[in-house]
């Protein structure tokens, strides 16, 4: 079985993602001011190679060449982000020209290559002085992070015209404020429920003040979904991926689309849960054109843990490789929820590769991807309108807590000179989205 562009509608979009903190370096220059992530770096420990995001891969400055190597790819269209505090240093009030400046030549770069751009606002670097305020525990942040996409809309509008709003709030709230291993680092429940509903309420201000500076263009969120299997029918196993299931993608997928929080997960967390007040529901459920959908693994649960299979195999960030997870969380959401089109727009994995006489051999990456696009195809055989597939990651990147010693780039980057090596997978994922009919 062959899985082939043309098993997927003529429409539907191939692309590749990144995300600004992770490749742009660039970190004090042209006027633009700290994110938490500059901030986390510095702190010994938060990083496991003790590394951080200002060199990266210099996309800053390399970025034509980078857009001539997505071109080469033959994708339809390329995922990015916009670093808040290039555009608003202080996160608020004045603007910085020349941040935008440099957006605006990205975008229009993209444009001549016949790519469309895919922009995200928000994919984690929060400007340091909001968070000197609370950051999204604090509830104007909302409404900074609305006052912000309207300067990113009014100068991109016209040719940018899909705009995800979030990457992941669930990283930037549960990850960041409650288990504390993303940036700022903290440890507090309530804070992270808290900062939950912040980025979910300034999702929906600024999907309101986008609605009328950039009319008909597509206005979405991006969530990281994880499918929960329970590790047996017994009843305290069902009920664990339940629960997994709640806190990780109900408390997430309710506002937007039912505007209410899951009940079962609202009683489960007591006291810590966030305070709501009248209209938030209104703005965090307000229609939106897409959903964007990052998938990598599911979770096993069980009553005293989460299970690993043994039958399966793992990435090198020791998740487990299950592309039916896909196909089940698709049909799902689609099925649970009325649901715009769907897009995927993260999925790819980890493994440790080594440049071998200039060529990365990583074939363990082409096997996850022709897996993972034959399980988005069959999610759309299954009636599921997913209107596109996004490779994470264009290029290895820097990779949060785990620095660069996580690869999950169809391209290598040797951090030492700067050179961009295609990997095989690169190659498989051409011949995929150029119709040279891949095969499985
Ligand atoms: N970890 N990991 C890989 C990848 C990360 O590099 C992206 O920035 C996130 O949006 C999402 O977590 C997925």
């Amino acid at each position: 079985m062959t899985i082939k562009r043309t098993d997927f509608p003529d429409n539907f979009i191939f692309g590749v993602a990144t995300s600004s903190y992770q490749i742009e370096g660039a970190t004090n220059e042209d006027g633009r001011g700290d994110s938490i992530w500059d901030t986390f770096c510095r702190e010994p420990g938060r990083i496991q190679d003790g590394t951080g995001g200002d060199v990266a891969c210099d996309h800053y400055h390399l970025w034509p060449q980078d857009l001539d190597l997505i071109q080469s790819l033959g994708v339809d269209a390329y995922r990015f982000s916009v670093a808040w505090p290039r555009i608003q240093p202080d996160g608020k009030g004045p603007v910085n020209q020349k941040g935008l400046d440099f957006y605006e030549r990205l975008v229009d770069g993209m444009l001549e290559r016949g790519l469309q751009p895919y922009l995200t606002l928000y994919h984690w670097d929060l400007p340091q002085t909001l968070q000197d305020e609370g950051g999204w525990v604090n509830r104007e942040t909302a409404y900074r992070f609305a006052e912000y996409a309207r300067v990113v809309a009014e100068r991109l509008g016209g040719r940018v015209r899909s705009y995800a709003t979030l990457n992941e709030p669930w990283c930037s709230s549960i990850l960041s404020y409650q288990i504390g291993e993303h940036a700022p680092g903290l440890q507090d429940r309530r804070a992270a429920l808290a900062a939950a509903h912040h980025l979910l309420l300034g999702h929906g201000e600024a999907v309101k003040v986008m609605r009328d500076i950039v009319p008909g263009s597509s206005l979405g969120i991006v969530l990281n979904l994880q499918p929960a299997y329970p590790a047996s029918d017994r009843e305290e196993d069902v009920a664990a991926a339940r629960f997994a299931d709640g806190t990780f993608n109900r408390w997430f997928l309710d506002p937007i689309f039912r505007g209410e929080y899951p009940a079962d997960i609202w009683d489960a967390y007591g006291e810590d849960v966030p305070t709501v007040q009248d209209g938030d529901f209104a703005a965090t459920s307000q229609p939106i054109d897409f959903l964007g959908v990052n998938y990598y693994s599911r979770s096993v649960n069980g009553a005293t843990g989460n299970v690993r299979p043994s039958e399966s195999s793992y990435t090198h960030m020791g998740w487990e490789v299950y592309p039916q997870g896909l196909t089940d969380l698709l049909v799902r959401i689609n099925h649970d929820y009325t649901v715009p089109p769907v897009y995927i727009t993260e999925n790819g994995a980890a493994y440790p590769d080594e440049l071998e006489g200039g060529r990365v051999h990583d074939a363990q990456r082409v096997e996850y991807f022709k897996a993972h696009v034959q399980a988005t195809s069959d999610a759309v055989q299954q009636g599921v309108n997913v209107a596109g597939y996004f490779a994470w990651s264009l290029m290895d990147n820097f990779e949060w807590a785990f620095g660069y010693s996580r690869r999950f780039g169809m391209v290598y980057v040797d951090y030492g000179n700067q050179q961009r090596i295609l990997k095989d997978s690169a190659k498989w994922y051409q011949t995929l989205v150029t119709r040279q009919d891949a095969g499985v």
